[in-house]
């Protein structure tokens, strides 16, 4: 028996899902929807299939902040709270189709007030709909408010996660183009965030090296960092394949800092050359703690099966990689201990297991 597991086994499989932006995943079709019912006549096609190869392509274009200017229709249609709502609802239901148990999904508000909307507003909407996605659909979705790092509103988006963090905002982010804008830029928010013992993800080692990361984690204080493959410039690998590890390689495996890695976004951006040459496959046979994820969804034209069943392809990986690549997720989640413990032993250990168990595996 072939024991590979395929793209419709992986899409069975209970998964976790830490980096995805909400203004990336949207459907072709409701972008179109939305554009004409908000009167947006900038988008370059109104066919979802021509549009769906549109982001894709322009987003292929080997640069972090070319890839980014795409955002600009996503952001454009979401600018109500109608279209915020539906947007998330869609995104819980896209979610949980591709098997996902359990997802972070994030998104600046920031970016959706230009129609008059206040932040209150736009996180609420965007609240509610993953709250009846979640209950719709089966899935459990948490928020993270990104900041942009070009901009100056860190503080007032970090405020606004620490108000909706019972209702369902699990942490914080920054996010837009890095280089030029280390995070210590906007160290005040992050301190605040210590203080008032909030969790925060940051974009780092992305388009820019090892000091962003160095920043991210000993200036800042990161929980996980996402991406975070320009790592690989602190760790040295002989032709033996005996690897030497620097000293902030040797912290953030030590620490068991979570990377969120998105490995077709990667070379989208020209932050790796090619899935089977991408960082994931030595920091994975290093214990690094490697999390898979999509990233942006429309964008990279994927899912996080698609994501896994890419790196089955490439690294030969089989049911104990992809089980141990979810439960690092589950164990790195922003959610309460007790939470994530038990999303690990009753959902993604036995789904797993069944799984296992169905291609013949002990
Ligand atoms: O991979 C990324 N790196 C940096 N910024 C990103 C990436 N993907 C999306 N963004 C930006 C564009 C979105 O408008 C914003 C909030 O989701 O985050
Ligand atoms: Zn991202």
């Amino acid at each position: 028996m072939d024991q590979k597991p395929t793209l419709e086994e992986i899409r069975k499989a209970p998964k976790v899902l830490l980096h995805d932006h909400l203004d990336g995943g949207l459907r072709p079709e409701t972008i179109v929807d939305l554009a004409r019912e908000s009167g947006y006549d900038r988008l370059p096609s109104t066919d979802p299939d021509n549009l769906r190869q549109w982001f894709h392509e322009a987003a292929d274009s080997g640069s972090l902040e070319r890839y980014l200017e795409t955002f600009a229709h996503t952001v454009g249609v979401m600018q109500t709270r109608e279209a915020l709502y539906r947007v998330a609802l869609e995104c819980a239901e896209d979610l949980a189709a591709d098997g996902v148990v359990y997802a972070e999904v994030r998104f600046a508000p920031e970016q959706h007030t230009s129609a008059g909307l206040g932040l209150d507003e736009v996180v609420q909407a965007v609240l509610d709909g993953f709250k009846d996605g979640s209950a719709r659909y089966g899935i459990r979705v948490g928020t993270l408010l990104t900041a942009m790092r070009h901009q100056a509103r860190s503080m007032e988006i970090a405020e606004l996660a620490v108000r909706y963090r019972d209702v369902g905002v699990v942490g914080f982010d920054i996010a837009g183009a890095e280089a030029g804008y280390p995070p210590t830029r906007h160290l005040d928010a992050f301190e605040y965030l210590q203080r008032e013992n909030a969790h925060f993800t940051i974009h780092a080692g992305e388009a820019f090296g090892l000091p962003s990361i160095w920043q991210a984690i000993q200036w800042c204080g990161a929980d996980r960092l996402g991406h975070g493959v320009r790592i690989i410039d602190d760790i040295q690998v002989s032709p033996d394949g005996t690897a030497k590890l620097g000293r902030l390689a040797a912290y953030v495996r030590d620490k068991r800092i979570p990377l969120e890695m998105c490995p077709t976004s990667n070379l989208q951006t020209g932050a790796a050359p090619s899935i089977a040459e991408h960082p994931i496959g030595l920091l994975r046979r290093l214990y690094f703690r490697v999390t898979v994820n999509t990233d942006n969804r429309l964008m990279s034209n994927t899912s996080l099966s698609e994501e896994f069943a890419k790196l089955v392809d490439a690294f030969g990986y089989g049911w104990d990689d992809l089980q141990w690549f979810t439960v690092n997720a589950m164990k790195s989640a922003f959610i309460p201990f007790d939470e994530r413990l038990a999303l690990i032993n009753g959902v993604i250990k036995p789904g797993f297991a069944r799984l296992k168990w169905r291609a013949g595996l002990p």
